[in-house]
């Protein structure tokens, strides 16, 4: 497999506490992946590590084999690697097509520009909406847009956290669908996830962490089977299931 994305041995902490503890992870070129974990492991810190909010006390950040463990997150956005968070961070008093446009007219203009739009409304589902407000979009529709202010520029990399948090299930499908097609055109997603379901359908490969380590990788329906995968979630709502929509 040749990464996309790596880390060494990756180490930050809060205080005393060691909150992600030399991770060693690595993400293939078009790969899909999911990143799980009961709550407090470490996900949302290894995030930010990965786009640059924040610095590991030691180890690297490679992506495409250069260490831009330094780079800021502005920097890592302009090499290919797009972020959506888990809050918007559209613009509400515009409407959606201007949003989309102001994403797109660092590298677009003209027709051009337009086209893209256009093409992007249809594929976030969004095109019906183009003239509202983005702040009286549904929350669903606000994350799809900010996915598509996220993969204006064309990245490589793609890293969402929780993409589908507060979505209906009809969303979450859909939004799996758009993942699905991005990673069709040749684009690497990293996820941050709590949906099983939404983790079976999108996921080449899943990675558990607990307590700032790499606990388990593997399939979906590996860590699903995973025994001790189980146990560390005992209690927690979220916990991978075997049932038919995990
Ligand atoms: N800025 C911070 N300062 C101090 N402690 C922090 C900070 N950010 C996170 N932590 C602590 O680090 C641990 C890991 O938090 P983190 O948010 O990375 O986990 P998570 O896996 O994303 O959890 P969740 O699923 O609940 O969002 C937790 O114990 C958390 O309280």
């Amino acid at each position: 497999m040749t990464a996309i994305l790596e880390t060494r041995g990756l180490d930050k902490h809060f205080g005393g506490l060691h909150v992600t503890n030399g991770i060693d992870f690595a993400l293939g070129e078009g790969e899909v992946h999911c990143l799980i974990g009961p709550n407090g492991a470490g996900k949302s810190t290894f995030f930010r590590l990965l786009i640059g909010e924040y610095r590991p006390e030691r180890g690297q950040v490679l992506y495409r084999g250069e260490d831009i463990t330094a780079l800021k997150p502005f920097e890592r956005v302009r090499r290919g690697l797009s972020v959506k968070f888990q809050v918007p961070g559209i613009f509400p008093g515009l409407t959606v097509a201007h949003n989309l446009e102001i994403a797109l007219q660092h590298h677009l203009e003209g027709a051009s520009l337009g086209a893209e739009i256009r093409r992007l409304l249809a594929f976030l589902n969004l095109a019906d909406a183009a003239g509202e407000r983005a702040g009286t979009l549904s929350h669903g529709q606000k994350q799809w847009l900010e996915i598509g202010m996220a993969i204006s520029l064309k990245p490589r990399l793609l890293l969402l956290d929780e993409p589908t948090a507060g979505m209906s299930p009809a969303e979450t499908f859909a939004t799996g669908e758009m993942v699905q097609s991005l990673n069709r055109d040749g684009v690497a997603i990293l996820a941050i996830e709590h949906d099983m379901a939404f983790v079976r359908q999108i996921a080449q490969r899943v990675t558990v962490l607990h307590v700032g380590r790499i606990f388990a990788q593997g399939t979906t329906d590996e860590i699903v089977a995973n025994e001790a995968v189980a146990a560390i979630y005992l209690g927690e709502a979220e916990a991978p299931r075997r049932t038919a929509d995990a």
